[in-house]
């Protein structure tokens, strides 16, 4: 009899994905799955392919094929501006906010997509750095409170999954830990998440399982309870 974990449907099924920027190839067979409710890390070197595998979500790559499917629909062939009003929120590396806005038009600028997204108020909650804060210029906020509103307005959106690139990049420990807070609050109110991330000790304090990617595919998965007994392995895939 098949245990829960392969009778639970995933929320996101990536298979045989490859993708292309113009003539270059660079996802070569991407095979994941993210289930419902889960905090699922991609790990790898630099140039591994794990920004590009949230690109080809969204479908913001020159070409992909294969399947990407979420809560059943192909998203292959779907239109981008489609993806996310089907409840997936990107928050890209370079994060996006607006500088010559402020934090309350950063936040309420993203479009509604969906039902049963955060309100200000409880996204103020699940930010206190941001609280008080509706009025500053976008330039003004440190690199932390700018992740931490990158992510707050995706939140608004009804989004059910996010997307992470890299959310703890060049921001300070303190910061991190922050961050990682936030996150494990939004696994506990339901969201499903899908990280990118170079620093696997951030990594272990959050997700569930994490796929490791090396020159465009995923190599291995390793659940987070193993992370420990795989570190050898780990530090080959990371080159650290
Ligand atoms: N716009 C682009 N055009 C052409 N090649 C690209 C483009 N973006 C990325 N690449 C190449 O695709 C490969 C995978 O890059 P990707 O950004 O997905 O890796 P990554 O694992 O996210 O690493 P990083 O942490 O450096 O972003 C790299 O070889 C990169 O040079």
């Amino acid at each position: 009899m098949p245990d829960g974990a392969t009778v639970k449907t995933a929320m996101l099924e990536v298979s045989d994905l490859q993708a292309f920027y113009g003539e270059s190839h660079v996802l070569h067979g991407v095979n994941l799955e993210v289930r419902q409710g889960e905090v699922v890390t991609l790990l790898g070197r630099n140039g591994a392919g794990k920004t590009t595998t949230m690109r080809s979500i969204m479908g913001i790559v020159g070409k992909r094929t294969g399947s990407i499917r979420f809560q059943g629909q192909e998203l292959i062939g779907m239109a981008p501006h489609r993806i996310p009003r089907l409840g997936i929120g990107y928050v890209p590396e370079e994060r996006g906010i607006f500088a010559s806005l402020n934090v309350e038009e950063n936040l309420t600028l993203p479009p509604v997509v969906k039902d049963g997204g955060m309100t200000v108020q409880q996204i103020y909650e699940l930010f206190p750095n941001l609280q008080g804060r509706g009025s500053t210029q976008g330039t003004r906020l440190s690199g932390g409170e700018q992740q931490m509103l990158a992510i707050a307005r995706i939140l608004r959106t009804g989004a059910t999954m996010i997307l992470l690139d890299e959310p703890t990049e060049g921001l300070a420990p303190v910061i991190i830990e922050q961050i990682g807070v936030a996150v494990r609050k939004l696994k506990q109110r339901g969201f499903t998440v899908l990280l990118v991330e170079q620093n696997f000790r951030f990594a272990a304090t959050i997700a569930d399982r994490h796929y490791m990617m090396e020159e465009g595919r995923v190599m291995d998965m390793i659940p987070n309870n193993q992370l420990a007994a795989n570190m050898e392995k780990l530090h080959t895939y990371l080159g650290v």
